[in-house]
């Protein structure tokens, strides 16, 4: 005991008046202690995880408004109040993770003083520079920005190992974020996006959305579905699965994790218009039983479950998120060389000196966008405030026959020669986006022309043609994607 200390509790002299001090003394340094345990506790500002962290999430599938959380330990609890999670467990969770990385740091870093022993850290033994992780990621996969914890999305693509989807998911890597492709591989390509496999911010999983799937996100861009009228037409049921059970099943995934979903709906909602250029307001025009109903049904659905979520889905500020892209021909490299769409198709026939095959008299018309302007419209919508559906497409329109004579003059192939099959049924007449609504809400608009587009297209299909040898287009008639001549050979 310090002399000062004794001085006041421990002397004899003035002993009552000593005893009440001490009494008092005590009293407050007990209330001081009270008051600091109470405000470590309570008083700080604690800590709500949200859908934007991959820690907790919350809803339910089944729409009964409670909430599924992933604990610290990786094991799911239930709870209807959001989770309050302390300062001092956000600090232990993230000092967790730092630990394991410098672990695989340390351990790398290990095994490479066990091949160059005399090596200087970052050095090889002969004095060679070593490359850091992020130098290595460099060299290995294309560029990606760098974004901070909270600027960083996990974004779920399905169908992204497509021809729209792929380029997305270019774009989403490259802005630095998170990627999950769910692709069932139908008419998706594993070489699309084989440039990204192993790159710590990119997974692929093969799996049908018709089938559940349990995932962490922020944002759902939904695109998986057979888009070219030959494979959409191959399996009809099939085809309305993915639209409806495909739909439903991502819907509910958003929704458990509040996470906002994008559909990428059609121009074929529209069916052969009556209306023209077609604006979102206008209901559309489509054979119910028809041979296209498969895949305009199935989206025309799909959109309305959209709706029904966003409107029945939650209450309050709990309310489903949703943006719905209704999307116009769309063409560019890594369509699927048996896409059979006319695109390709022309393409593909031009580029051999085959005939360019004319379903009808070639006077229908389409309106073609170039697939970087899809992609930034995509991405303009889901980070928008509007709600409603929005046309993206290039309003620049042209005649089938027209189209016909522009890709032949291209290609610089006169050796093709125009041919006319017999029209393909409920083929729409005529099709143009109106795209007032995106230029307002969306400030966008395409900027690459139907010709600068076709050129990069027409390249692309020159290189596949000289890997694989011929390409037969896929008719009218509906045929199951065959693989590349390539791929089948390595399998
Ligand atoms: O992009 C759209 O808005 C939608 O329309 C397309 O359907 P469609 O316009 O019929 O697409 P294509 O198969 O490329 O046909 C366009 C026109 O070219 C004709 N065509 C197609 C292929 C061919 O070899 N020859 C030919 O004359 C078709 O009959 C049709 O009139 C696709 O079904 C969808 O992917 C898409 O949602």
């Amino acid at each position: 005991m310090s002399h000062s200390f004794r001085h006041w509790f421990g002397s004899s002299t003035g002993h009552r008046l000593n005893s009440s001090i001490r009494a008092a003394f005590l009293f407050i340094v007990g209330a001081l202690a009270l008051i600091i345990s109470v405000n470590c506790v309570f008083g700080r500002e604690p800590l709500v995880l949200r859908a934007s962290s991959s820690h907790v999430r919350g809803g339910d599938e089944g729409g009964n408004g409670g909430m599924q959380m992933l604990q610290h330990d990786g094991r799911q609890v239930e709870s209807h109040e959001p989770v309050l999670v302390s300062e001092e467990l956000r600090r232990t969770i993230k000092e967790e993770v730092r630990a394991e990385i410098l672990a695989a740091m340390a351990e790398e870093e290990k095994k490479r003083r066990q091949e160059a022993p005399h090596a200087r850290p970052g050095t090889l033994g002969d004095g060679e520079r070593t490359v850091s992780r992020q130098e290595q990621l460099g060299q290995l996969y294309p560029p990606t920005a760098t974004l901070s914890e909270g600027q960083r999305r996990r974004i779920l693509v399905t169908g992204g190992a497509g021809f729209v989807g792929s380029h997305l998911v270019d774009r989403l890597m490259a802005e630095g974020h998170e990627v999950i492709v769910v692709d069932n591989m139908f008419t998706g390509r594993k070489k699309n996006v084989a440039h990204w496999i192993g790159h710590p911010h990119f997974m692929l999983i093969v799996h049908d959305v018709v089938e559940p799937i349990l995932l962490e996100v922020d944002q759902i861009y939904h695109l998986a579905c057979p888009a070219s009228p030959p494979h959409y037409q191959y399996n009809p049921i099939k085809t309305i699965k993915t639209s409806t059970m495909g739909t439903l099943n991502m819907l509910g995934l958003a929704k458990r994790v509040r996470a906002r979903m994008l559909l990428t709906s059609t121009s074929e909602v529209y069916g052969d218009p009556q209306i023209h250029p077609q604006p979102e307001s206008y209901w559309g025009n489509v054979n119910p039983i028809g041979p296209r109903a498969c895949y305009d049904e199935g989206k025309r659905v799909a959109e309305t479950m959209m709706y029904a979520y966003r409107s029945q889905g939650g209450e309050g500020d709990s309310s489903m998120e949703v943006r719905v892209a209704r999307i116009f021909n769309t063409f560019g490299p890594r369509m699927h060389p048996n896409d059979g769409r006319v695109v390709s198709n022309f393409i593909i026939q031009a580029l051999q000196g085959k005939n360019i095959t004319i379903y009808g008299k070639g006077r229908q018309t389409r309106s073609f966008q170039y697939v970087d302007d899809l992609v930034s419209g995509l991405m303009k919508l889901m980070n928008s405030d509007y709600e409603l559906p929005v046309n993206l497409g290039n309003p620049d329109e042209y005649s089938v026959k027209d189209f016909a004579l522009l890709v032949r003059e291209l290609v610089r192939n006169m050796d093709s020669q125009i041919v006319h099959l017999p029209a393909t049924k409920d083929d729409p007449a005529k099709r143009k986006p109106d795209i007032t609504t995106a230029k307002k809400e969306l400030g966008w608009e395409p900027t690459v022309s139907v010709r600068d587009g076709l050129a990069k297209t027409i390249e692309y299909f020159r290189k596949e043609l000289e890997e694989t040898g011929e390409i037969t287009p896929t008719g009218p008639e509906a045929a199951r994607p065959q693989p590349h001549v390539e791929e089948s050979k390595r399998s």
